[in-house]
């Protein structure tokens, strides 16, 4: 088992012009990407399709050519190294079985090919597929296996090899969602077994969230965030990140700040809407100054009766089951907040709307950058 490193890592395409779809802007795929997953940490590489996940996780196999920089696994640079020679694991998104192979066969077939031998491999299969819960599927073949069954022998296959590093891109993208919950928690198992350093690519938030130690947050090539899920969740560097982590997502307003005698408040265009700006931002507000406020929407409240809150009326509501989800209108804007309260709700009703001010963040209007006490 050993840590990656990743330094000032670059990656342009030269596309004779064509560009693919979603061709990033700048031209580079990736663009300085620093990034250090110690041994033994489960890394997410998390980010809007396009914004270079695969690109980064590709180049760490050793499958596409870096632009610049370096990627270490342990302490060997790893650059101009074959694939082979990297000690790495591969769990990509296509489940590239060899057909006309048992389950057995293919989660042996990279052993059997480095000439490891029989007892060995067999030794090795028998230890993994109780593992990967696929013990009972060893004689398949791979045309009757489900989705999941799929991905469970295709993470046997990346792990059998006992590599340094595991590089998982997407597994889950083809489950649908109670197969994919289920084979989240599998795969959380399964690290918390192997204890096998990983790189996990994905654009769902949940999943990074519920199964990384650390999230490495990407936009349009560039790492915005890397932190554990409770640093990316509370402690935002900027508006993509604090919008892209959360479901449903932060709600981000423009505001004007207004001074009324000591206390400052978030006012909202054509709304009656006020918000106790919190003190610690008194040394960076004044009144008139112009920014982005974002505060979640478990953080937008309900009031009872005797609310001070201000009444706003109801322009949606949708019922979950086990959480109700209701828009309010904020001048052009839609502030949501989830309520667990039982009753039901319908357009035009009106609520005591209380916003827990301490909870609430500032964004720069023009840089999205998180303005901080
Ligand atoms: N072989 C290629 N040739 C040219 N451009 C490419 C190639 N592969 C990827 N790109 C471009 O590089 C950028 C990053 O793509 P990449 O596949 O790494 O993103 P991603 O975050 O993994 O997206 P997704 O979640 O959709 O897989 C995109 O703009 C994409 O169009």
């Amino acid at each position: 088992m050993a840590g990656l490193r990743i330094e000032h890592l670059y990656k342009r395409y030269e596309n004779n012009g064509k560009k693919k779809k979603n061709a990033v802007q700048n031209d580079y795929a990736v663009k300085d990407l620093n990034l250090v997953c110690e041994q033994g940490e489960f890394i997410a590489l998390l980010g809007p399709s396009g914004c270079g996940k695969t690109t980064t996780l590709r180049m760490t196999a050793g499958l596409e050519d870096i632009t610049k920089g370096d990627i270490y696994i342990g302490d060997t640079l790893v650059n101009n190294l074959h694939p082979k020679d990297r000690h790495i694991g591969l769990a990509f998104e296509d489940y590239a079985m060899y057909p006309p192979l048992t389950v057995y066969d293919n989660i042996a077939f990279n052993l059997k090919a480095k000439g490891v031998d029989k007892a060995e491999i067999d030794k090795r299969v028998q230890e993994i597929a109780p593992l990967m819960q696929c013990d009972d599927l060893l004689d398949k073949m791979p045309v009757k296996l489900s989705g999941g069954q799929k991905q469970r022998v295709n993470i046997a296959r990346a792990i059998i090899r006992r590599p340094e590093l595991l590089l998982m891109d997407e597994p889950l993208s083809h489950l649908d969602g109670k197969a994919r919950q289920a084979m989240r928690t599998e795969i959380k198992r399964l690290i918390n077994d192997i204890k096998c350093t990983t790189v996990y690519v994905t654009h769902d938030q949940l999943e990074a969230m519920s199964l990384a130690d650390k999230i490495a947050i990407i936009n349009f090539g560039v790492l915005q965030q890397f932190g554990t899920p409770a640093e990316v969740y509370d402690d935002p560097v900027n508006e993509f990140v604090a919008s892209f982590i959360g479901e449903p997502p932060m709600n981000i307003l423009e505001t004007t700040i207004a001074g009324e005698g000591d206390h400052f408040f978030f006012t909202f265009k054509d709304s009656n809407l006020k918000i106790a700006v919190p003190e610690r931002y008194y040394k960076v507000v004044s009144s008139g100054f112009k920014c982005k406020m974002g505060v979640r929407p478990m953080d937008v409240l309900i009031g009872g009766a005797d609310s001070m809150g201000t009444p706003e009326e109801v322009a949606t509501f949708e019922n979950l089951g086990d959480e109700r989800r209701i828009g309010i209108h904020v001048g052009e804007a839609l502030l949501m907040l989830i309520t667990d309260d039982e009753a039901r709700y319908k357009s035009g009703d009106i609520i005591k709307l209380e916003v827990r001010g301490e909870k609430t963040h500032l964004f720069d209007i023009e840089t999205g950058d998180r303005i901080r006490e």
